[in-house]
């Protein structure tokens, strides 16, 4: 065999593994590009990690989110959890290698963050307290595996998504590997390329495809809904989406469109604010995870399709009253009526507006 043989195997032996992986990857990975940049419109980060070789993949991911990919974007936030050489000793040295990663999550993720992990085996017991550490913080995860999955395959919930390279070799696996991150690295560079004005903060927490919207909240657990027109946001509004937001780790807001409020009566000249602003208000809150818009007269088909774990109405509304109410509790779920600690109201401070213009 000459020294030039070596480099032939290798060559030949990736074209047939990448064809087979095209085939079997083709609808995971479409869902990853996504969720990924709903992750990272939504303001969210990309924590990633691996051991040897995949460690550098995981810088890689990485670097080129960071900086960019094959076009100019923004930047966007990404932290590859084996560069650090004080924290990764400290934590292997002081508590144990095992916790390398998980202690890094702990310290740096935030509910709504997607974690990327790389593992060939699916057993690396590192990778595995990670994505444990990840799912318990409210993130999802997006893992790169071969073989069987290993043990990491079980490990994942309907809402993770696996890259499973179908290939037992792990040289292949890596390789297959490295391809898969520049493919994820072209959708999310031609999404954010193609932003036009400058970000404006949180502006991806507005979500108006429903299934979107679902596939970003549905892993972040308890999750809370409540609904409304809240065409002029008052401080009983704050303080109930506050309250609210503390019920669990997400609070999705659903907006009555423009034309459900015409239905409900409040008045020719309502909403005083359209359905575009109202939304992008209650997106500039804290407790805001998500806002999304309804069309109907009452949310039901909303929270049908969210299925939330904790419906909160805010005001004098009783529980029995609260739409959906019902449904919630019939999937085990809890109903909640918070009341404004700050009485007001949009409609009477409207009156006192007119009335001060007279
Ligand atoms: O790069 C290679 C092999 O090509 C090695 O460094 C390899 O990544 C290491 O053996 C890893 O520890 C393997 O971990 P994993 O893929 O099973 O999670
Ligand atoms: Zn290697």
């Amino acid at each position: 065999m000459t020294t030039n043989d070596w480099m032939t195997a290798a060559f030949s032996a990736r074209f047939a593994c990448q064809e087979k992986s095209a085939a079997t990857l083709a609808a995971p990975f479409s869902e990853a590009v996504q969720r990924l940049v709903a992750t990272l419109q939504a303001g969210g980060q990309v924590l990633s990690c691996g051991n040897g070789g995949s460690s550098g993949d995981a810088q890689h991911l990485a670097s080129e989110l960071i900086n960019r990919f094959e076009t100019r974007r923004r930047a966007l936030p990404a932290i590859a959890l084996g560069t650090d050489g004080s924290v990764l000793t400290a934590i292997a040295n002081d508590d144990c290698y095992e916790r390398v990663f998980a202690r890094q999550i702990e310290a740096l993720g935030h509910p709504g963050d997607c974690l990327v992990v790389f593992s060939t085996s699916g057993n690396s017991a590192n990778v595995l307290a990670a994505v444990r550490t990840a799912q318990q913080q409210g993130m999802w995860v997006l893992a790169l595996t071969g073989r069987e999955g290993g043990q990491l395959a079980a490990l994942l919930r309907p809402v993770d998504i696996e890259l499973r390279v179908p290939e037992q070799n792990t040289a292949r696996i890596q390789e297959i590997h490295l391809v898969l991150i520049h493919a994820l690295c072209s959708g999310v560079d031609t999404c954010f390329t193609e932003e036009t004005a400058p970000p404006t903060p949180r502006a991806g927490r507005v979500q108006k495809d429903w299934g979107k919207l679902r596939a970003c909240s549905a892993f972040r657990r308890p999750l809370v809904f409540t609904n409304g027109v809240f065409d002029i946001l008052h401080r009983g509004h704050v303080q109930y989406l506050a309250e609210a937001r503390a019920e669990g780790a997400c609070l999705v807001v659903g907006v009555n469109s423009d034309a459900s409020v015409r239905r409900l009566g409040k008045g020719a000249d309502r909403p005083v604010n359209g359905e575009e602003d109202r939304m992008a208000v209650l997106a500039a809150l804290g407790a805001v995870d998500f806002v999304t818009l309804f069309d109907a007269d009452t949310p039901l088909e909303l929270i049908r399709h969210l299925r939330p774990d904790v419906l909160v109405k805010g005001g004098d509304w009783p529980a029995e009253r609260i739409v959906g109410a019902d449904l919630v509790r019939s999937q085990g779920g809890r109903v909640l009526s918070i009341p404004f600690r700050h009485p007001r109201s949009t409609t009477a401070l409207l009156d006192r507006i007119r009335r001060s213009e007279s």
